[in-house]
Parts: C-alpha cells; structure tokens; sequence
C-alpha cells in the first residue's frame, strides 16, 4: 500500500503571515494523523518563510509518540544561516525517518527539478552516509527519465519522483508520456535495488491516474493541494458555524 505523507509548509506559510501562531502547524499535524495520515512531512527552507527548524523540532516530538514518520526535505549543499541550522544539523538534532535530499537553489518558489545523478552522485555519497548513521533513511529527489542507477550507487534507499512535470501533463488533459517516463523510472530503479517515492503537485484530481501507472510508489508526499482542497472542502462547515454566532 502506497502511504500518504501530509507536508504542512503551506501551513506554516499561512501562520507566518500574520507573525502569530495560528494556524498551528502542530495541531493541523495532529488533525492529519487522527485522520489516518501515515506520516508528515516539512521542507524547511533556508529563508524560514514556512516551515522553521522549531516546527521541524515539533513535528519529530510528535511522530515519536505517534510511532508515525517524519518525512524531512531539504538541499543538504543549502549554507546555514540564521535561523537555519543547515539540512544536515536539522537531522541530527530531529532525527527524522526518512531525508529527503531536493537541488533547490535558495531563490526557488518551489522545487521543479531533481538531481543530475551523474553529476551530482560523488559529492551525494559521503551525506548520504552521513544521513545514514543518524538513522535516516535516504530519499533523493529525481526528474522522470533521470539515471538512477547512479542514485543507487549513492547509498541512498529511495529515489521520490518529482511528479510537477506529470501533473502539469494531466492538468492539460494528456500525461501519457509523463506517466510511461514516471513508470519507467519506477522500475529502473526498484531494479537498481531503491524504494521509490514520488511528489510535487499531486492532487485528488491526478493521484489515482498516477498509481495506476506506477503501482511501487511506497509514498507520496503531498501538501499544496491538499491544504487548498482542505480549505474548499473545510469551508462551508466553517460558515455554517459563523452564521450560528451571529
Ligand atoms: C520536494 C517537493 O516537491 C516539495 O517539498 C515541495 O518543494 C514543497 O515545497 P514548498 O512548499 O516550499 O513549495
Ligand atoms: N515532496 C513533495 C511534497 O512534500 C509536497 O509537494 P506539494 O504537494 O506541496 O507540491
């Protein structure tokens, strides 16, 4: 069964609007948890503008108790600065489940691209080991297509897929190809001895279409969607309530 990770950034960005603690990051976890959520994930940022390493430090106290996982993503290369302790430090003061390594440079909106495997796989190496000591499981962030196998001679455990391209494909009204280059890289690298995750930009709308092409997903991680669609389906029961007080 594929597992559903709930990333609470957009929350965090929400609450970091106002300087306040509302919404609170920890209790909309809870909230994801009690629903059945199997796991959470943050992807702190080096310019703190959603997720801190305070939530990070939150969300690891809760899994614990929880026996659920915390799912923690970041550019491990990111320099610290204030506020930002650096990937590697975040780890090994919240010792999260599973590492999630992204190629964001600082100025990104988003993530939008995975790693050059080729490229990238010797200076990957020695933090994927570094990760591995602390108990982490390794994942690292891979475009559709991308070389895998050089992803596993990391060391790391799983690759996730970022699925931006497919969903853009299927949001259009053809992810044809996006969903045989996912599959594809799917089983290249479960034959290259790696789990696979996948994210970015999955939604109620595509998330069947997607594991129906790609049934060894063991999680998909999933946050801007899914907060929209809980404020739309959230919202008429909160007017209902308003309308009661007046
Ligand atoms: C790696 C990935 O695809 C997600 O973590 C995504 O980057 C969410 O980050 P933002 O919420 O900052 O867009
Ligand atoms: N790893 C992907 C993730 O955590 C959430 O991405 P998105 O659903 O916010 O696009």
């Amino acid at each position: 069964m594929t597992r559903l990770s709930v990333n609470l950034n957009k929350i965090a960005l929400l609450r970091n609007s106002r300087g306040g603690s509302e919404p609170d990051v920890l209790r909309a976890a809870r909230t994801c948890l009690d629903a059945g959520a199997h796991g959470l994930t943050l992807h702190p940022r080096p310019d703190a503008r959603h997720a801190r390493a305070d939530d990070v430090m939150a969300l690891a106290a809760l899994a614990s108790g929880r026996d659920v996982e915390l799912n923690l993503e970041g550019n491990p290369f990111a320099a610290p600065r204030p506020g930002y302790p650096g990937f590697i430090a975040l780890c090994r003061e919240a010792r999260p489940a599973q590492a999630t390594l992204v190629p964001d440079d600082d100025g990104q909106i988003t993530s939008d691209h995975g790693f050059d495997f080729a490229r990238d796989g010797a200076r990957l190496a020695p933090v994927v080991a570094q990760l591995r000591a602390l108990g982490c499981r390794v994942s690292l962030f891979a475009d559709a297509g991308s070389a895998v196998e050089a992803a596993a001679a990391t060391g790391a455990d799983r690759i996730e897929i970022y699925t931006g391209p497919f969903a853009d494909a299927h949001a259009e009204g053809d992810a044809s190809a996006a969903l045989a280059a996912c599959a594809d890289t799917a089983r290249r690298a479960r034959a290259a001895g790696l789990g696979v995750n996948a994210g970015h930009d999955l939604s109620q709308s595509n998330l069947r279409d997607f594991l129906a092409a790609v049934p060894e997903v063991e999680e998909v991680s999933i946050g801007h969607a899914l907060v929209g669609e809980a404020l739309y389906e959230g919202l008429s029961t909160t007017i209902r309530r308003y309308l009661e007080l007046l």
